[in-house]
């Protein structure tokens, strides 16, 4: 079975039909696109899988599980976490206290431990600045860990977003629109980020995105949405001169 299986899911906001009839199956390690013309559903996708909106039909399995419904938080720890479209970091905090948020959600200690600042609680301190201080480093963020967020630039606070997301050791991985605002050099370089990530952590990844090189230049494969509905799947030379899709694109742009 794979890792996430989507089946027939849908959604309607009073009489619009969002999303329809979505069947998804996202494989452990493998780097998915979730593409298609402004208002196509994509991102209610997202709020979908993690429980943001609850779906009027279909079913989501996680590893197994159904997840179909479940609130944010109880998903976020079954292991789906997500950045948004708009950057969303607690602004006036480190970068190193963005990333600890993240691994909060896994580390638990006892809360007297924590009160009275227990031997325990210090240890436990120390292994998540390890732990930040390594994803920090992966993302090249090392050097602005006691910086502010909003001291970062805009390419490094989307990467910022996408370390904290990974603090909560996810087993898939939801971006939307990771390379929006970038310039070409910040997007090269997320590209490899992304890649390196999905080796490094295993984890599978289902990205939402408007540039198409991107995509094309990352996705191992695309399923493109219009209206809510799947008209295309595949790998992107396939998507690329798909009709359906060349169409979707140049009617609604
Ligand atoms: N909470 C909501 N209430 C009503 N309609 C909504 C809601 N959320 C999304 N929609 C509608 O659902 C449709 C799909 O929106 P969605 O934001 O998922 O599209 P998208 O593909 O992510 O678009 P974009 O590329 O512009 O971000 C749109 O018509 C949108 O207006």
């Amino acid at each position: 079975m794979a890792l996430l299986e989507v089946s027939n899911l849908g959604i309607a906001f009073g009489g619009l039909q969002a999303v329809a009839q979505l069947d998804l199956s996202i494989e452990k390690g493998h780097l998915y696109g979730l593409i298609g013309p402004n208002g196509a559903g994509k991102t209610t996708v997202f709020n979908m899988l993690t429980g943001v909106y609850k779906p009027t039909e279909g079913n989501i399995i996680l590893d197994g599980k159904d997840i179909t419904g479940q609130n944010p938080e109880l998903i976020s720890k079954s292991g789906i976490a997500r950045t948004f479209q708009n950057i969303r970091l607690f602004n006036d905090m480190t970068v190193l206290d963005n990333v600890k948020v993240g691994l909060h959600n896994q580390i638990r200690y006892n809360m007297w431990t924590g009160i009275l600042r227990l031997p325990a609680y210090k240890e436990k301190e120390h292994e998540m600045n390890r732990e930040a201080m390594k994803l920090l480093k992966i993302f090249d963020l090392d050097k602005e860990a006691d910086y502010k967020a909003s001291q970062l630039p805009y390419g490094k606070q989307r990467k910022l977003e996408i370390a904290r997301a990974l603090a909560t050791n996810p087993k898939l991985l939801l971006l939307d629109e990771p390379a929006a605002g970038m310039n070409p050099n910040e997007t090269e370089e997320l590209m490899h980020t992304i890649h390196s990530v999905r080796d490094q952590f295993g984890v599978a990844i289902l990205l939402i995105e408007h540039d198409m090189n991107f995509v094309m230049g990352i996705c191992e494969e695309i399923t493109v949405l219009d209206y809510g509905r799947v008209i295309a799947r595949g790998d992107g030379k396939a998507i690329r001169n798909n009709p359906k899709v060349i169409a979707a694109y140049l009617g609604g742009d």
